[in-house]
């Protein structure tokens, strides 16, 4: 992928109506529960990332809201109508990359973009499209003879092919190589910088914080936070950890005054081997959050605990 940047799109000015709200949103399978009562508002212009563990409703929830997925009960705004029954001049407002193939096997990447390009009113040139997402080299290679990675390459310039107000990108990057990834990341950047109101799930935490504006997490049908990356779970973040070596055995203490630990520990010892520490990090977070970390593993200060010891 290259960092060709894609022509802006024409921005207007004033407060916006939010460019998605959604309240109370519930959808069962089989009568099993998977989003329960779920609140969400992405603002236009924003960048929002999903996070959930597998199985959580992120795709349901996306499918939702691009009206490909009827939903049990819920309000449910996109861009100023319902996606349950928006028309074809809504859905032309509306980019999708979703987690399967969209393309056609026997086609090569160009035709596959071209032929595309009929269904949109406005669209980028291809040209400018396979630059963008790295793929100028396999434009004549056939869908069918890609890697997995050119094919999510390609999804996202199906998705974006049409000049999309509101982006849905599920999993966008799954299968992308570190390089593919950091420039699909710039990709992201510029259409968000152009106005573009982008809504992505993903299970990397670093393309949360590299990317979002603000990340919610979905657990148990429901948004348990919303917030920008560095600022999820502050409650969760007030506790550092101090950590260092005692006569051979790894000692722990999780406090809100690592400083005055510090003062202690020094004042105690002459030599602190292997003194470290650590504030919780977006995915010692999101771990509490979806309840894969118990919530109270915290020792108190002062009485050090040694790892193993599950307190
Ligand atoms: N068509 C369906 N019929 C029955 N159950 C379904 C259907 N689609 C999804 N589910 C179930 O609903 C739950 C939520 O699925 P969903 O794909 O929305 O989760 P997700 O958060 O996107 O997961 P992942 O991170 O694995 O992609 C899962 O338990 C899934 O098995």
């Amino acid at each position: 992928m290259t960092t060709t940047q894609l022509a802006p799109l024409p921005t207007s000015n004033g407060p916006e109506p939010a460019a998605v709200t959604v309240r109370g949103l519930s959808k069962r399978y089989g009568g099993r529960p998977v989003l329960d009562g779920l609140d969400l508002e992405v603002q236009r212009g924003e960048c929002f990332a999903l996070l959930g563990p597998n199985g959580a409703g992120k795709t349901t929830t996306i499918e939702i809201l691009e009206g490909v997925r009827p939903r049990d009960a819920g309000d449910v705004d996109v861009l100023g109508e319902d996606p349950a029954v928006a028309g074809r001049r809504w859905r032309d407002r509306v980019g999708v990359v979703s987690q399967g193939e969209g393309a056609g096997p026997a086609l090569s990447v160009r035709e596959t973009l071209d032929h595309f390009a009929g269904y949109h009113g406005s669209v980028r040139p291809t040209d400018g499209l396979l630059a963008a997402v790295g793929l100028t080299e396999s434009a004549a290679v056939r869908v069918e003879r890609l890697s997995g990675g050119q094919r999510r390459r390609l999804a996202v310039a199906l998705g974006v092919q049409g000049r999309p107000e509101l982006l849905f990108l599920d999993e966008p990057t799954t299968g992308m190589d570190p390089v593919a990834r950091r420039q699909f990341w710039e990709l992201i950047r510029g259409l968000r910088a152009d106005g573009t109101t982008i809504l992505l799930t993903t299970h990397y935490l670093d393309e949360a914080a590299e990317l979002a504006d603000r990340v919610g997490v979905i657990s148990g049908g429901r948004l348990v936070d919303v917030a920008p990356p560095d600022e999820l779970g502050a409650e969760l973040r007030r506790e550092s950890t101090v950590s260092w070596l005692e006569a051979g055995v790894r000692r722990r203490v999780s406090t809100e005054t690592p400083a005055a630990v510090l003062r202690d520990l020094l004042a105690a010892h002459a030599e602190v081997p292997d003194l470290t520490v650590n504030r919780p990090g977006l995915e010692d977070v999101y771990l509490r959050l979806v309840g894969a970390t118990p919530a109270s593993t915290a020792t108190p200060a002062g009485t050090a605990a040694p790892v193993g010891d599950l307190r």
